[in-house]
């Protein structure tokens, strides 16, 4: 069948922007068909390129503006649209907030459940930033040592020092590590070849401890100049505690390779969440935004409504953050997740923060919930924070053969948040507040919500 097709490559068509996809696109329909714009907004009249065709959409660019949006901002630096570190950044906050409640209330709308609520999003005062940590690769950018991000879908790197949603102070640390190996004629790696030694810059800083992390992932077993190197990191940077070198010497797209070795300090670096302590080293994984998850998880653990008798279980625990929070609030908690070096991590924190009420198990959550229910465990309240793909329906089967009283829903994805509230009904159990979505990652477009379901049926 001949499809037919309204637009052509490289041909330019005067168009109005109707929507804003969930991955930031602005959405134009020439003659019914629609043609997917970066960076255009809904509501703004422009003139669009076509950039690709396929059988059902297509691609454009705006080539020029006929009517702007007022909730347009000017964007700092055109580097952060091409890289993707900002991909909401051209969006007036207020706007990028609203975006994301909206986007909650329009699936479940879809899903004919509107009359759940959805709350404002809960924002930053200061929505730039707040990364804690930075993975920077280093690159020869005609014959110099650059230390930046890659272009959008490719590997040429763009050089940036301002990294805009990143601890300034996180920036500043690369800018001197970058200058010590090219005062020291450190040569960068190169992925076509194999050679080289520097492949990436990693640094972390504790959000309250204001500890810093420099570890320098090489293609090599020894780092030329270390001692010049770690000598001026230690002047440069007064803040950092841990310079640790990691050794990834494999052909791949993995940032680190399974090897430290410490240069110089401590093995690892701390920082505070919700009151526990956190032991942190190069691998471990961490919250990148820790004001914005101190708020997520706390919404989540106030409503879990808890006065120290309960028996509760962290499912997708990965270090154990709400674990442990949770726990001075609980009788038991049991975490579970699927990488052991997070649980390895989890028992760690528990350990140092003298929590002894917290149990962690390495598995899939959904075989794990089924021993449980096997076992007889009759949880108080069940908190879940999984993956962008939701929960397995299994999972939610035998939650609902445990029979908490209710089962709190950390949700990084609307679309599968949705689809699970549809199938905890199908057990009895119903969304009892309005959901509460925390803009974790501003200026992308992440979603992250609370909900709280209640068991209302027997
Ligand atoms: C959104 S994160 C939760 C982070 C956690 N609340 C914390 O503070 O560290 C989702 C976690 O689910 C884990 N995961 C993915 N699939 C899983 C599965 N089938 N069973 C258990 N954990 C899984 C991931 O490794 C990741 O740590």
């Amino acid at each position: 069948m001949k499809l037919n097709i309204p637009v052509h490559k490289n041909e330019e068509y005067p168009a109005k922007v109707v929507d804003l996809t969930y991955k930031g696109n602005g959405v134009v329909k020439i003659d019914d068909f629609p043609v997917f714009v970066p960076n255009a907004l809904p509501g703004e009249e422009i003139t669009v390129r076509i950039t690709k065709v396929a059988s059902h959409f297509a691609w454009g660019r705006v080539m020029a503006w006929q009517k702007k949006s007022p909730d347009r901002v000017d964007v700092k630096d055109k580097k952060y649209i091409q890289t993707g570190i900002a991909p909401l950044g051209h969006l007036k906050y207020e706007a990028q907030l609203k975006f994301k409640q909206h986007q909650i209330a329009e699936l479940l709308a879809k899903a004919h459940l509107d009359e759940i609520e959805v709350l404002p999003t809960m924002g930053m005062d200061k929505p730039y930033h707040y990364r804690n940590k930075a993975q920077v690769p280093v690159k020869a950018v005609r014959g110099q040592l650059e230390t930046g991000f890659y272009k959008r879908g490719s590997h040429t790197l763009v050089p940036i020092e301002d990294f805009y949603i990143q601890d300034p102070v996180i920036d500043k640390t690369i800018v001197v590590v970058r200058d010590l190996l090219r005062k020291y004629h450190v040569t960068p790696y190169d992925e076509r070849t194999g050679k080289g030694v520097i492949r990436t810059v990693m640094v972390r800083r504790g959000y309250y401890s204001h500890e810093v992390m420099v570890v320098l992932v090489t293609n090599t077993k020894r780092l030329p100049m270390e001692k010049q190197i770690v000598d001026g990191i230690v002047t440069g940077v007064p803040e950092v505690k841990s310079i640790v070198q990691n050794i990834n010497d494999k052909k791949t797209n993995r940032l680190l390779g399974d090897k430290n070795k410490t240069l110089w300090g401590t093995d690892e670096i701390h920082d505070q969440l919700l009151g526990i302590d956190f032991a942190i080293s190069p691998l471990s994984f961490y919250q990148i935004n820790p004001q914005q998850t101190e708020r997520l998880y706390q919404t989540a653990i106030d409503n879990a409504g808890l006065d120290g008798s309960q028996t509760v279980i962290d499912a997708y625990c990965g270090i154990g953050t709400i674990s442990l929070a949770v726990a001075k609030h609980a009788k038991q908690v049991y975490g579970v997740e699927i990488v052991p070096a997070a649980i390895d991590d989890a028992k760690h924190n528990a350990r140092r923060n003298g929590i002894k009420n917290a149990k962690f198990v390495v598995g899939k959550a959904e075989e794990q919930f089924a021993k449980w229910q096997e076992d007889g465990l009759k949880p108080d309240v069940v908190i879940v924070d999984p993956p962008r793909k939701g929960l397995a329906e299994s999972l939610i089967e035998a939650t609902g053969k445990m029979a908490p009283q209710k089962v709190i829903y950390v949700s990084c994805n609307p679309a599968t948040l949705v689809r699970d509230i549809q199938r905890f009904a199908e057990q009895g159990y119903h969304v009892t507040k309005p959901i509460q979505p925390v803009d974790q990652f501003p200026q992308t477009t992440h979603v992250e919500s609370v909900t709280v379901l209640e068991r209302t049926e027997e």
